[in-house]
């Protein structure tokens, strides 16, 4: 698990570093350098070559000063670029040039070279508080126009450290190397595209700084797919989930298909397939392991289930309302809503506030939304819920007393009295129809084997991202479908 940090939230860790534990500032910010002056030495082709580092007139800049003077005593050539007025620096940056003063260094106002063999960004860090202007503008634009490696420190200047977006212009990185933990605007897109490689530095700031306040936020890595319930020696078919999957309308079979199989290949015990009538050939050809139903049987089907799962495919008509009504005021089961029963809840207050109360009740509810049907279910524009994504998918999540997975290029996790879990697993190749209906499939399979819920969509969306990377290692990312993603799960 890795934690993904605010700048405040730093600021909070670095002052409970430097004030509650006693480690001194200049203790941090040397640890930090030789960080990336270590960094560099392994990027550049033996010592010796050309390095430039471009200064702000922050601590970020203090961490550049200082790197220069590491890479000098490796035998680099360096030359230092400030950028900024002298007359705002911080102590620790008057601290750090004072020091280098003693170094065989090049101050320049311009960098002229093409032969520098890395150049390090320590413009801004986070305390970027505003969008990029003027000389710092021109700075970033010459910067990114020289040829060589690029490390930007901390964050690449210009990137806005808690969303990922750049503020006015920034630096392309080839690598970032970031200190004590890992900032949230290093995995939100654009700012991970500016990043490049994230390598996370430890300068001393741990957990032991958190005081009882630790980040909001987290992402998994590959320890999610430990957290897969334990599959008892002893069981059965019956008691490995038997899951509800109410989905595809006429036309729509694929949906069902999608998802029955992602819930099979996701350890369910049973799939049963609620689908209208004309499904069911199809359906019985391409998962003949399911058990099939049709709408008029929706009671005794939620008498056998452990979990539900409403929505792939399922469309608005009166039969799909019907069973979504079903589903909630006849049931107090699991719920996944996915797709369609996400765009009949948007219309449908009297089922929202059903399902609302509810899950202030204790049901387990689970809403998967991509930013469209989260727009339809908060009253917001498409965009504004894109760049809004972590405050709608909470807004949903405390209204419904449920877990939403709001998905996007970085999917969020919601929960109300949780951490947001940010899902880092995926490929763009995965942007395809259908790929929705398998999470929802799996994700409702976790849910059948009793998983929590909030674990249950973390979980899934990690599961769901790996067997995307893995379809497009196999198939790439244009060729990547849907449907090579199941064929990939392996757990
Ligand atoms: N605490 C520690 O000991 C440690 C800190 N560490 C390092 O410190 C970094 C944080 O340092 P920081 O807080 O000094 O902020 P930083 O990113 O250097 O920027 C502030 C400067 O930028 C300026 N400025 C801002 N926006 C601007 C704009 N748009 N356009 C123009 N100017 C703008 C702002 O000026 P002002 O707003 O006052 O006009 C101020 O001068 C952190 O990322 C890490 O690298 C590590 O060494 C670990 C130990
Ligand atoms: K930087």
């Amino acid at each position: 698990m890795r934690y993904l940090v605010t700048a405040s939230e730093m600021r909070r860790f670095d002052e409970n570093t430097i004030e509650k534990i006693g480690i001194p500032a200049c203790v941090l910010m040397e640890r930090a350098a030789l960080a990336a002056a270590e960094l560099t030495e392994a990027r550049c082709d033996g010592r010796g070559g050309y390095v430039l580092v471009m200064c702000g007139m922050g601590n970020n800049g203090g961490d550049g000063l200082a790197v220069a003077r590491l890479l000098a005593e490796r035998d680099f050539r360096v030359e230092v670029w400030c950028v900024g007025n002298r007359e705002k620096a911080s102590p620790q940056w008057k601290q750090q040039r004072s020091i280098l003063e003693k170094y065989p260094v090049e101050f320049t106002d311009k960098p002229r070279r093409g032969d520098y063999g890395a150049l390090i960004d320590a413009l801004f860090g986070v305390g970027l508080s505003r969008e990029i202007k003027h000389e710092y503008a021109e700075a970033v634009m010459l910067f990114n126009s020289l040829e060589g490696w690029k490390l930007a420190l901390d964050v690449p200047s210009g990137i806005h450290s808690d969303t990922g977006r750049v503020m006015g212009c920034a630096v392309r990185a080839d690598e970032t190397v970031t200190f004590g933990f890992c900032k949230r605007g290093l995995v939100f897109y654009p700012g991970c595209e500016y990043a490049g490689e994230v390598s996370t530095a430890d300068i001393g700031i741990s957990e032991r700084s958190f005081y009882g306040r630790k980040p909001e936020m987290y992402a998994y890595d590959e320890e999610a797919a430990q957290l897969l319930p334990k599959r008892q020696r002893g069981g059965n078919k019956g008691t490995f989930g038997k899951v509800l999957l109410i989905a595809g309308s006429l036309n729509m079979a694929g949906a069902a298909i999608l998802a029955a199989r992602a819930a099979y290949r996701t350890g369910a015990g049973m799939v049963k397939v609620i689908t209208c009538a004309g499904n069911r050939t199809i359906l019985q050809q391409a998962v003949p392991e399911a058990l099939l139903g049709t709408p008029n049987e929706l009671d005794r089907s939620v008498e056998w289930a452990d979990v539900i799962a409403v929505g792939p495919g399922l469309g608005k008509s009166a039969e799909a309302l019907s069973c979504l009504e079903g589903v909630i005021y006849g049931s107090r089961l699991p719920l996944l809503a996915d797709a369609d029963a996400l765009n009949l809840l948007a219309e449908h207050p009297e089922l929202r506030a059903a399902l609302a109360e509810q899950g202030a009740a204790g049901r387990k509810v689970i809403l998967t939304p991509h930013v469209g049907e989260l727009a339809r279910l908060t009253g917001q524009s498409v965009s504004a819920c894109a760049e809004e994504l972590l405050s709608c998918g909470i807004a949903l999540a405390s209204e419904l007393h449920a877990v939403v997975t709001a998905k996007d290029a970085r999917t969020l996790i919601c929960g109300e009295g949780h951490d947001v879990c940010v899902n880092l697993s995926g490929s763009n190749g995965m942007a395809t129809a259908g790929s929705g209906d398998v999470l929802a499939g799996i994700t409702a399979a976790l849910l059948g084997q009793g998983m929590d819920a909030f674990e249950a969509a973390a979980v899934g969306a990690y599961i769901h991202g790996r067997a995307g990377e893995k379809a497009v290692g196999k198939r790439g990312e244009y060729g990547c479908m849907a449907g090579d993603l199941t064929a990939q799960m392996r757990y």
